[in-house]
């Protein structure tokens, strides 16, 4: 994987750099675990599964080692052309990168997805360590985190074994640790202080979807894709920036429940957002979002393209 900037100040002796990605079934925590090590909010998270469809980048500073991560969606069976897409971008993610994070909830009874994993992973060309991760012991007692873990270690060879909470903050360091000390030795490879490098209008776009995805039900989540199209700031104003979006869903029906009675749902989605871009870029927002149709559009390849999903 390449970086955008090498740094040209001497790393401390022993110092350790690399990538590591989170792998897991859709809604088991792997955004929610990569904002907790960041320390801030980088991926957006939802209780809707396949919340993530990109590739971000969170980068986990310490004195002692810079550690990026790719945040990679759910894998799944897939269904659609954009399930497919999803499914080469994780896999071609799993190739680059010094160490795997296995994502497995506590909670829920290991099934054919996790398996379906397991395989995958066992299968991957070249030897890429792979930690599982036992995410939301919150929602477990420990019999059952005990259990989980048993059942996880017969699951695949993995280098370590961890139970995380990612809510809770309960060892969330410790699952830094482990990865870290998988990295190779090298320089840093971004400078102190960046969490990610995403493109602002990216983290813009993703911040109006979860907003969007909140309260929606059944296929809906799946159906919106949002675009920024412009960030610039109010003419004459330093205090001010104008954000234009563009939210897009697949069926008229569709855009009258993502608008609401009135518009009322849309305004709730705005306000929620602009607050979150707000917090993100750290000035007063106006922003202006319009909903469109974009028919079937996680079935055309055209219109994947313009959504920003390139083959
Ligand atoms: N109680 C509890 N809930 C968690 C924890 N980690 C994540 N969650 C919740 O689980 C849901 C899914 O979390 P995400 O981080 O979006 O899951 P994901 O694996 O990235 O999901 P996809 O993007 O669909 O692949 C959200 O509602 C989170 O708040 C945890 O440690 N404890």
């Amino acid at each position: 994987m390449t970086a955008p900037q090498i740094m040209t100040a001497q790393a401390p002796e022993g110092f350790r750099c690399g990538f590591a990605c989170f792998i897991g079934r859709p809604n088991v925590g792997k955004s929610t675990l990569m904002n907790a090590l960041v320390g801030t909010k980088v991926a957006i998270t939802s209780s809707r599964p396949q919340t993530t469809r990109r590739a971000i980048r969170g980068i986990v500073h310490r004195c002692d080692a810079q550690l990026i991560i790719v945040d990679t969606p759910g894998l799944h069976k897939p269904r659609t052309l954009l399930g497919e897409r999803l499914d080469s971008l994780v896999r071609s993610t799993l190739t680059e990168v010094d160490v795997i994070g296995f994502c497995i909830p506590a909670n829920e009874k290991i099934g054919p997805g996790d398996r379906f994993i397991a395989r995958e992973l066992a299968g991957l060309s070249g030897k890429t360590p792979v930690v599982a991760i036992v995410t939301k012991t919150d929602l477990a007692d420990r019999r059952r985190i005990a259990e989980q873990l048993v059942q996880v270690d017969r699951l695949g060879d993995f280098a370590d074994i961890v139970p995380v909470s990612a809510t809770e903050g309960f060892q969330v360091d410790l699952v830094g640790d482990l990865l870290i000390s998988h990295l190779p030795e090298g320089m840093p490879l971004y400078p102190e202080g960046d969490l990610t490098d995403e493109p602002e209008h990216v983290l813009v776009a993703e911040l109006i979807r979860e907003a969007a995805l909140e309260g929606v039900r059944d296929e809906l989540p799946h159906s919106i894709a949002v675009v920024v199209d412009e960030i610039r700031p109010r003419e004459d104003r330093d205090d001010l920036i104008e954000v234009y979006a563009h939210l897009f869903v697949e069926r008229p029906s569709q855009k009258a429940i993502v608008i609401g009675a009135k518009g009322s749902r849309l305004r709730e989605v705005g306000t929620c957002a602009r607050k979150q871009i707000e917090a993100l870029l750290g000035v007063r927002v106006y922003l202006d979002l319009q909903v469109s149709v974009a028919k079937d559009w996680q079935r055309d390849p055209k219109q994947l393209r313009r959504l920003g999903f390139d083959d």
